[in-house]
């Protein structure tokens, strides 16, 4: 080789060099906390912009979005145009096969802590005939009383595991300290074992199926409470000295606690949020009127859900059925809260 061949084949194996390691970069310094990348493509929150969420600018004043509109007629998408998803909405015959191809585990936190360990048995059942069947799904479920997880048959591909925590003595900080938790089992496994997680409510039973339509970058429920009222009547924190604060001009939907959902990354950043926030009103001894529902109420206020689930994922066992809803597929059940809490 002659020395100016030699000097050009050494700048072309530096440069192929260069751009392997760039490739690998790419790959692994995408997160902070190593999360675990979506398949083939890397840096996909620099080339997808939704990737990074949809803010809303505080203090902007338009219109509530109606769930319901007044010829009758449910909404399919939110003035973001992210999807409400309804029956009727997909089809499953289509959309399971597509989301089989990407492998995917649903991790799903459960807490059943004191005298909830009783609603388990009739969750897990009900969840097993009806929760992504077919699908991985990873159950974390999280108690002071080990000894009370029933043991349920769990369908191909789906397994538990029991995180055994500290008792509290009051409902509101059994509820309350499910961020935290959240936000540390994140931290600790779920980069690395999961792709997307729910975290539910442990006092209801599922009754239709709960599958990947519900799968999306950040997912709130609609309460099925509020699906109807005007946003000044909404049951948000009020009191400006609580960080879950939200004025009375502002608000579109009213989402329940019991349901938060979503990509592992993006539900990380929910569950941190929230814990500092309700660590931040604890300090000043404040507890948002509906503990750390109020709390993502505010968050999915300014950083809005991909997308949303209708009612027909969380209803609860005392309201009557409207004919909006056609299908219910997780319900709240009745409960003598007298006999489950451990204070008023
Ligand atoms: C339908 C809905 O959106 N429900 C929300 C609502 O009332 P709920 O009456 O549904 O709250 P809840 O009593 O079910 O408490 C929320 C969850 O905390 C856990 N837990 C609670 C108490 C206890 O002693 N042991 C225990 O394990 C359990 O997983 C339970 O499902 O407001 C709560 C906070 O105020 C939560 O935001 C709930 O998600
Ligand atoms: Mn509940």
């Amino acid at each position: 080789m002659k020395p100016l061949q030699k000097v050009n084949y050494y700048l072309l194996v530096l440069a192929g060099l260069s751009f392997a390691g760039l490739i690998y970069l790419g790959y692994t310094s995408s997160s902070s906390i190593g999360f675990k990348v979506p398949r083939p493509c890397f840096n996909i929150a620099k080339k997808y912009p939704e990737s990074a969420g949809l803010r809303l600018p505080e203090g902007l004043s338009y219109n509530q979005s109606s769930v319901v509109g007044p010829d009758g007629k449910v909404a399919h998408v939110t003035p973001w145009l992210a999807p409400i998803v309804w029956e009727g909405t997909f089809d499953p015959t289509l959309i399971d096969p597509v989301y089989k191809q990407q492998n995917i585990t649903i991790a799903t936190t459960v807490f059943a802590l004191g005298k909830y360990t009783v609603f388990l048995k009739d969750f897990m059942e009900s969840a097993e005939q009806n929760y992504f069947v077919g699908f991985h799904v990873h159950y974390y479920i999280f108690t002071d009383h080990p000894e009370e997880v029933p043991d349920v048959k769990l369908g191909q591909g789906h397994q538990l595991t029991v995180m055994t925590v500290g008792s509290s003595n009051r409902w509101q900080e059994m509820t309350l300290r499910r961020m935290e938790r959240l936000e540390k089992l994140i931290e600790s496994r779920l980069v690395n074992e999961a792709d997307y997680v729910f975290s539910l409510d442990v006092d209801s039973k599922f009754y239709a199926r709960w599958g990947v339509e519900t799968l999306g970058r950040l997912v709130g429920a609609i309460h099925p409470g509020y699906f109807k009222t005007q946003r000044e009547h909404l049951p948000y924190e009020r009191r400006p000295e609580s960080q879950a604060f939200i004025p009375y001009s502002d608000g579109d939907y009213y989402y329940g606690g019991a349901v938060l959902g979503g990509a592992v990354k993006d539900v990380y950043e929910v569950a941190k949020t929230c814990r500092e926030q309700l660590d931040i009103d604890a300090a000043k001894s404040i507890e948002a009127a509906w503990q750390e529902e109020s709390h993502l109420n505010k968050y999915f206020l300014y950083n809005k859900p991909s997308k949303l689930l209708s009612p027909e994922y969380l209803w609860q066992a005392h309201l009557p059925q409207p004919k909006e809803v056609k299908i219910i597929r997780s319900c709240h059940v009745i409960k003598n809260y007298a006999a489950v809490r451990p204070n008023p």
